[in-house]
């Protein structure tokens, strides 16, 4: 899909929201439909996850096509971080009122989010910037003061561990994307041309292996996330998807993560947002 830069009307900035949105939940689609990403569902299995399938998934992700649109509009109409507060907790209410209150998507929601209100600003203004620093420079004060609840996993991850999670993220413009996963998925190309699905677990192990992820740190504590960046470090130096066996190699993985019921979920999310920021900054 190629998305033109510059918004001249009303109606050609709804155009562009529409193609906005349907990227991003294309590109959640894109990673659900990636086998094997450790403890994570895809349409195989479904990890370490007792509540939730890959038809779950992308029925969410369904879902949140009219909230990224919307999102894409409000920033190109130049919106604070309350509006897209706003829209952002009215999607996590589809997304839950969709899946019978499951939480398939919430850090998904945020940081794909903030970009599609990322994209919206930089078309409608004509910019060259990123969509990263877009988020950072705009938005990124707002989102570290913002209101946080302190039951939230996230929350008690920062307590226990210091880790700053999905908002630390965004505010610092995604480093995980930009320095990790933009990075990997290049290199990936190069090892397995012809292989979209081994492309993208190459850069979900590369991620696996370098982000402090709260949903591993709340499932596991230092312990499980040290045992989730060591199994990744190993496959990648083995070769990763360079290595002629290994999809065995990763299955193993998979299954000794879904043994410990671990799950990558900040990860996986990240690896979606990589994808959509690459096509919409190729
Ligand atoms: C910040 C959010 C995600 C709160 O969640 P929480 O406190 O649990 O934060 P936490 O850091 O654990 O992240 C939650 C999710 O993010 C993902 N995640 C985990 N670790 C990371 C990481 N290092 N980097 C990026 N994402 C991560 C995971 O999917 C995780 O489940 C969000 O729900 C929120 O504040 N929503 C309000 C709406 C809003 O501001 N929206 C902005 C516009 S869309
Ligand atoms: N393919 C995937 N499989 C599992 N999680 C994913 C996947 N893609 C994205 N995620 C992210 O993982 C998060 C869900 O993880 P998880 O179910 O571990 O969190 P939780 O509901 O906060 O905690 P728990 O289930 O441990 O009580 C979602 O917010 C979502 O954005």
């Amino acid at each position: 899909m190629t998305i033109s830069l510059r918004w001249q009307s009303r109606a050609g900035r709804e155009l562009h929201a529409e193609q906005i949105g349907d990227l991003a939940s294309l590109c959640l689609k894109l990673e659900v439909a990636t086998h094997p990403k450790p403890g994570l569902v895809s349409q195989i299995d479904n990890g370490a996850h007792s509540d939730m399938d890959a038809e779950l998934l992308c029925r969410s992700a369904d879902t949140l096509t009219a909230f990224f649109r919307e999102l894409a509009v409000a920033g190109a109409e130049g919106a604070g971080m309350s509006r897209l507060r706003a829209i952002g907790v009215a999607a996590e209410r589809a997304m839950l009122a969709a899946t019978a209150g499951v939480n398939t998507h919430r850090g998904a929601i945020f940081g794909l989010g903030l970009l599609c209100a990322a994209a919206g600003f930089r078309s409608a203004l004509g910019l060259r910037k990123s969509l990263g620093d877009v988020v950072s420079q705009r938005w990124g004060d707002d989102i570290l003061s913002g209101p946080i609840s302190l039951r939230s996993h996230g929350a008690v991850a920062a307590r226990r561990y210091g880790a700053g999670g999905a908002r630390a993220e965004a505010a610092d413009g995604f480093p995980s994307v930009y320095d990790i996963a933009l990075p990997a998925l290049r290199a990936a190309r190069t090892r397995a041309p012809d292989d979209e699905e081994a492309v993208r677990i190459q850069t979900c192990m590369t991620l696996i292996a370098n982000v402090a992820d709260t949903n591993l740190l709340h499932r596991g504590g230092p312990e499980g996330l040290r045992f989730a960046q060591a199994s990744a470090s190993a496959f990648l130096a083995a070769g990763g998807v360079g290595f002629a066996e290994w999809r065995a190699r990763a299955v193993d993985i998979h299954h000794a993560f879904v043994a410990r019921n671990l799950s990558p979920g900040g990860s996986a999310d990240l690896l979606a947002m990589a994808l959509f920021v690459e096509r919409l900054e190729r």
